[in-house]
């Protein structure tokens, strides 16, 4: 095949918005199929309108979305192992697929404590000072 350079660059450039389609694609489908991400979504959500009401600082927006970034990728991973051990294990039970499982959920758990508890030093003191002073 006779391909110029720019004909490689195009190339590339298809392959990347296809990465970015297959990857919004990926997106839908966790949250069409996981209940537990659209729990994540909602809350998220909660979050994001109780730091606008409290009019958290720049830097404090940063660590927030940080966290919920981390929370929702971890779910999203979560899914992903499910799915590729659901696929190896083709519906039968077997210990190694149980400890993927479990060892997965583990790390969403993991992300969702941190999260809750840096949630909860940036946000408490400001909602006590809202409401009481
Ligand atoms: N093939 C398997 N072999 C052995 N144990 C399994 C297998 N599949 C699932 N399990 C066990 O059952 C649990 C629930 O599995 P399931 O695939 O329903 O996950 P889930 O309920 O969708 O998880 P999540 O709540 O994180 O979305 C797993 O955490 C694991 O302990």
């Amino acid at each position: 095949m006779n391909m110029d350079l720019n004909d490689n660059n195009h190339f590339k450039n298809r392959f990347f918005f296809q990465s970015v389609k297959h990857a919004l694609a990926g997106i839908v489908t966790v949250i069409k199929a996981e209940r537990n991400m659209r729990y994540h979504l909602f809350i998220s959500l909660i979050v994001i309108v109780l730091c606008t009401f409290l009019r958290i600082s720049l830097v404090e927006w940063c660590i927030i979305i940080g966290c919920l970034s981390a929370v929702l990728t971890s779910e999203m991973l979560n899914t992903a192992i499910e799915t590729t051990v659901d696929l190896a294990t083709n519906g039968q039970h077997h210990i190694l697929a149980k400890r993927a499982k479990d060892i997965a959920a583990g790390g969403v758990l993991v992300t969702s404590i941190g999260a809750l508890i840096i949630g909860l030093i940036i946000l408490v003191p400001k909602l006590l000072n809202r409401l009481f002073y």
